[in-house]
C-alpha cells in the first residue's frame, strides 16, 4: 500500500526518534488517532519544538503564489506578523493577481486531465505519505509556524497542525478506499458499474486562519478525489498552510493539482465565480463571507459548465446549558477551556452559557478560580494559557463587545477579566460577563474572542429555558449540556435536534477529533458536511454509473401488451 519512499520517510523522522504516532501502514490496520505529545519540560519533543521556535522567529520566511511548476517571489510586498508581537514580521508574501488566478485555473484544467485517471489507491498513497511527513520529519515546523503565526500554544498547534491534520489525510484516504467496496448490483442480462469520478472542472479551497488543518484539508480531500485544487489561504495563516503545500508537494502530488494563491477575498472569488470550470467551492469561514460567494455564484449561474457545489463550513454561537444536577467542576474546567483557549477563537469556541440560580454563585467561583491562573501572553512562553487573538480588526471586534459590556446595556456586568491592550500584541483578557436579557448582543452574535456571556435563569423555568436556546440564534454549530439527570439529557437531545450539528453531553462543545466527532453545524453555520467523517469525499466526486447489456436487446413490447 505505502510507496518505500513514505516508508523510509516515517522511519527517518522525529516520530520514531520520540516513539509515538503510527505509520501509515499501522494506521490503515488500526484505524487510530495521531497521538498528541505532552512537549513537557526537558522533553524530547519541548527540545526540538522550542529550537523551532527559535529558528522560525529568527528569519522572514518568503512564502510565493504556486501555480504549476512556477514559485512566484517578485514583489512580496505583504506581511505575516506574531498576534502576540505584531511588531514581528515572521512572513512576506504577495498577493495573486486575477490573471494569475485564471492561469491558475488553466494550469489546473490541464492537471485534471490526468490526475482523475490516476487511480485512487495512488492518490491516497500520497495522502498517507504526506501525514507521516507531517508526523515525523515536519510536525516542528508545522507546530512552530502555527504558533507563532497564527497565536496558538504549544498544546494547541499541536492538536491542529499536527494532529488533526494528520488526522484528515488518513482518515480521508482510508474512508475514500471504503467507498470502493460499493459495487451495483450485476445481473445475468447486464454488467454495472458505477466510476468514482472526479468533478469536471476546478475546487477553490477557501481556508480561514484559525486552524492549520482546516486549510490543508479543505484542499487535499478534494484533490484525493481526482480533482484539481485552487488553495486561497487566509492572510493571517499563509506561511503554516504554505508549509503543508510544500510536504503535499514533497509527498508526490503532480504538479498543478494543487496552486497555492495567497490573494485578496473579493479579488480571488471574483475570479474564480467568473470561471465557467468552478465546480466546486470548500469554503470555511464567516457566515458573511460564505454568503458574498454564494450570491456571487447565484450572479454567474448562466456561465457554468455545471453547477457548482457549495460546501461552507460557517461561524456559531456555542452554547454551554447548565442544568441544577449538573457536575460543576466539569461545567467550571470545561468552560474556561471551550471559552478561552485559543482565545475563544475555535467556531465551536462556547461563547454564552444559561445557569440555574441556585448553583451560579458556587460555579461562578470555581470559574474565578481557573481565570487566576489563567496567564494570557507571548507563544513563544510555553507556560500560557492563551495569546492573542489573530489581527488588529478581530481586536477592535472584541474592544467593543467589551465596551457593550461595560456600558452596563441589556443589564450587563463583567465579572471576569474585560481588559484589552494592542500596544504589543493584540491581547485580548480571558472574559466573563453576565446580562439580564438573554437575547442581548453578547449572548447572540458571534464574537470570536475569548469573551462569554452568562444568563441566570431560575431553576422552575428549567425546561422554558431549554426551549428558548433552540432558535436563539440564527447559528446551528455546536452545543453542550451538562446534566446528571438522565431524563434531562434525553429531552435535550430531542429539543436541540435541530439546533446544532455537534451536540456534547457533560463535556464542552470543543475539541471534535477526526473519526471520533465528525464536524460541521446546519442553519446559518453552513453545509453541514461533517469535514472528519466518512461521508466527505463523497462530496468531491460526480460519478459515472456504466451499464453493459451482455445479450442484445431487440424486444419493444410491453408483457401487458400481449
Ligand atoms: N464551521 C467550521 O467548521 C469552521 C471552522 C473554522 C472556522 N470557522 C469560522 O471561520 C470564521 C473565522 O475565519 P476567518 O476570519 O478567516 O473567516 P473569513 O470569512 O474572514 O475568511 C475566510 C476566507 O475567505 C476569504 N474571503 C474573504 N472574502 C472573500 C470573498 N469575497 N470571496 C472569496 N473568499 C473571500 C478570506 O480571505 C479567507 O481566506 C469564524 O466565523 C469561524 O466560526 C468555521
Ligand atoms: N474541530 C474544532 C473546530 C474547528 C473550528 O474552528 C473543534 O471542535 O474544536
Amino acid at each position: 500500500m505505502l510507496s518505500a519512499r513514505a516508508v523510509a520517510a516515517s522511519r527517518n523522522g522525529l516520530r520514531s526518534f520520540f516513539g509515538s504516532g503510527l505509520t501509515s501502514e499501522q494506521f490503515m490496520r488500526k484505524m487510530q488517532n495521531e497521538p498528541i505529545l505532552d512537549y513537557k519540560k526537558g522533553s524530547a519533543e519541548r527540545v526540538a519544538l522550542d529550537a523551532e521556535v527559535k529558528r522560525m522567529a529568527a528569519t522572514v520566511h518568503e512564502v510565493p503564489l504556486c501555480i504549476g511548476d512556477k514559485k512566484i517571489k517578485n514583489k512580496l510586498e505583504r506581511k505575516q506578523v506574531m498576534p502576540s508581537d505584531h511588531k514581528h514580521v515572521l512572513a512576506k508574501y504577495t498577493h495573486a493577481t486575477k490573471e494569475q488566478i485564471n492561469e491558475a485555473i488553466e494550469v489546473a484544467l490541464i492537471a485534471r486531465q490526468k490526475w482523475e485517471r490516476v487511480p485512487l489507491k495512488k492518490r491516497a498513497e500520497i495522502l498517507l505519505h504526506a501525514a507521516d511527513l507531517c508526523g515525523g520529519k515536519y510536525r516542528m515546523q508545522l507546530n512552530a509556524s502555527t504558533m507563532l503565526g497564527q497565536g496558538k500554544n504549544i498544546i494547541q498547534a499541536e492538536i491542529d497542525a499536527a494532529c488533526e491534520l494528520i488526522d484528515f489525510f488518513r482518515f480521508n484516504a482510508k474512508f475514500a478506499l471504503d467507498l470502493e467496496h460499493y459495487e451495483p448490483i450485476s445481473t445475468e442480462i447486464s454488467t454495472n458499474k458505477m466510476m468514482l469520478r472526479g468533478m469536471e472542472g476546478f475546487v477553490a479551497a477557501i481556508a480561514p486562519f484559525n486552524f492549520t488543518a482546516i486549510g490543508g484539508n479543505l484542499a487535499s480531500a478534494p484533490a484525493l478525489m481526482g480533482n484539481v485544487s485552487l488553495w486561497k489561504p487566509s492572510d493571517t495563516a499563509v506561511l503554516s498552510n504554505y508549509i503543508i503545500y510544500e510536504i503535499l508537494e514533497e509527498a508526490g502530488i503532480p504538479s498543478g493539482v494543487l496552486s497555492f494563491l495567497p490573494s485578496d477575498g473579493p479579488v480571488f472569488g471574483d475570479a474564480i465565480c467568473a470561471s465557467p470550470h468552478l465546480a466546486a467551492v470548500n469554503f470555511t469561514g464567516s457566515v458573511k463571507t460564505f454568503k458574498t460567494i454564494w450570491r456571487n455564484v447565484a450572479d454567474n449561474l448562466d456561465n457554468y459548465v455545471t453547477f457548482p457545489k457549495l460546501i461552507g463550513e460557517c461561524g456559531g454561537k456555542n452554547f454551554h446549558f447548565v442544568h441544577p444536577s449538573a457536575h460543576l467542576d466539569s461545567v467550571a474546567a470545561g468552560t474556561a477551556r471551550s471559552a478561552w483557549e485559543y482565545s475563544g477563537q475555535k467556531c465551536s469556541a462556547c461563547s454564552r452559557m444559561y445557569v440555574p440560580a441556585s448553583v451560579w454563585p458556587q460555579l461562578k467561583e470555581k470559574i474565578a478560580a481557573i481565570h487566576k491562573d489563567v496567564k494570557l501572553g507571548d507563544v513563544r512562553d510555553g507556560s500560557i494559557f492563551l495569546s492573542a487573538v489573530i489581527d488588529g480588526t478581530s481586536f477592535n471586534r472584541c474592544k467593543s463587545y467589551l465596551e457593550h459590556a461595560k456600558s452596563g446595556k441589556d443589564g450587563a456586568e463583567i465579572v471576569l477579566g474585560g481588559g484589552c491592550d494592542d500596544s504589543k500584541g493584540y491581547f485580548v483578557q480571558p472574559t466573563l460577563i453576565t446580562v439580564k436579557d438573554p437575547k442581548s448582543k453578547l449572548m447572540t452574535e458571534e464574537i470570536f474572542g475569548p469573551i462569554i456571556t452568562v444568563y441566570v435563569y431560575e431553576d422552575a423555568k428549567v425546561e422554558e429555558m431549554l426551549n428558548s436556546v433552540k432558535d436563539a440564534t440564527p447559528f446551528g454549530l455546536t452545543g453542550a449540556v451538562f446534566s446528571q439527570d438522565m431524563k434531562f439529557i434525553e429531552k435535550a437531545r430531542e429539543v436541540l435536534r435541530d439546533a446544532v450539528g455537534n451536540l456534547y453531553l457533560n463535556d464542552k462543545s470543543t475539541g471534535s477529533i477526526v473519526g471520533q466527532q465528525p464536524f460541521g453545524g446546519a442553519r446559518m453555520s453552513g453545509t453541514n458536511d461533517k469535514a472528519g467523517g466518512p461521508h466527505y469525499g463523497i462530496k468531491w466526486l460526480s460519478c459515472q454509473t456504466e451499464k453493459v447489456t451482455k445479450t442484445p436487446t431487440t424486444g419493444w413490447r410491453y408483457p401487458s401488451m400481449e
